[in-house]
């Protein structure tokens, strides 16, 4: 079952003013596969992720999973932003438990998929503690739980490390990639973070801007276990994809100030 993007086009309009968000946006996400999409800010990364969500209807294109006869259940789809979201009156136990609420699924298989998820994000020991007793990276480690119980057939994350500090975001970015090791989710991952996309993903989505296009796909081919020991090899990456960006990031800066 492939995901398939087809001609995505969102033209948005605002008090009589049209910006067009994205154009043309073709893409196939396989099974297992973790694309990273980039690109500088206001490329339209978070709109084509929410269109991809169903969050926001595109003006042209569809996207749909690409079944076979043997896949009669209807796709999941997880999503994971940038702040976790989560009820302050729950427990993390009965945050994580959220997804599972509405799934056809027996009492003892939730507890079991509780705390399994528990175990793989490292918040044994807080399955009773409420969001207002956690750091930040332990918020969002539960909605990343929350979002992986469901055994999503798509998981969705628009800049999940973003709002946390450079050292939580670097052990999560470990995490991440071991969680995908252990559960191949096909992931489509929004940030801004070069270093960071080029470190989890397959494949990365480069976007331009205004139009936000394809400018281009790089495939990663570095193990996913053991990306550390190339650290030359994700340096050049980084390059690379970084001389395609920056000359629409600097016309972004200067965008934005005269704006
Ligand atoms: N509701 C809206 N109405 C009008 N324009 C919008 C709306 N949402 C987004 N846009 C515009 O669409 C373009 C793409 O926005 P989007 O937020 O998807 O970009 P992004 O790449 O995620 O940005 P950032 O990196 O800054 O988060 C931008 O030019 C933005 O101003």
């Amino acid at each position: 079952m492939q995901l398939v993007i087809d001609g995505i086009s969102k033209v948005f309009e605002n008090k009589g003013r049209q910006t067009v968000a994205l154009e043309g946006i073709d893409l196939v996400v396989k099974k297992e596969e973790f694309v990273a999409i980039v690109g500088p800010s206001g490329c339209g990364k978070s709109t084509l992720l929410n269109i991809i969500a169903g969050l926001t209807s595109p003006t042209a294109g569809e996207v749909y999973f690409e079944r076979n006869d043997e896949d009669t259940n209807l796709p999941k789809i997880s999503i994971v932003f940038q702040e976790a979201g989560l009820m302050p009156w729950r427990t993390v136990k009965e945050n994580i438990n959220l997804g599972l609420e509405k799934m056809k699924i027996s009492g003892e298989e939730k507890q079991k998929r509780i705390e399994k998820y528990i175990k793989m994000v490292g918040l044994e020991g807080f399955e009773d503690a409420y969001p207002h007793q956690l750091s930040g990276g332990m918020k969002q480690r539960v909605g990343i739980a929350r979002a992986l119980t469901t055994k999503p057939d798509l998981l969705l994350m628009d800049e999940p490390l973003s709002a946390l500090d450079a050292q939580t975001r670097m052990v999560m970015q470990e995490e991440l990639l071991n969680i995908w090791n252990q559960e191949k989710h096909r992931t489509i991952y929004v940030t801004h973070n070069i270093e960071e996309a080029v470190y989890l993903a397959d494949k990365i989505i480069v976007l331009s801007r205004r139009p936000g296009r394809i400018k281009s796909i790089i495939q990663i081919d570095l193990p996913k276990n053991s990306r550390k020991e190339h650290p030359v090899e994700l340096l050049n990456y980084r390059e690379t994809i970084w001389n395609l960006i920056k000359e629409d990031a600097a016309q972004a800066i200067k965008e934005d100030i005269n704006a």
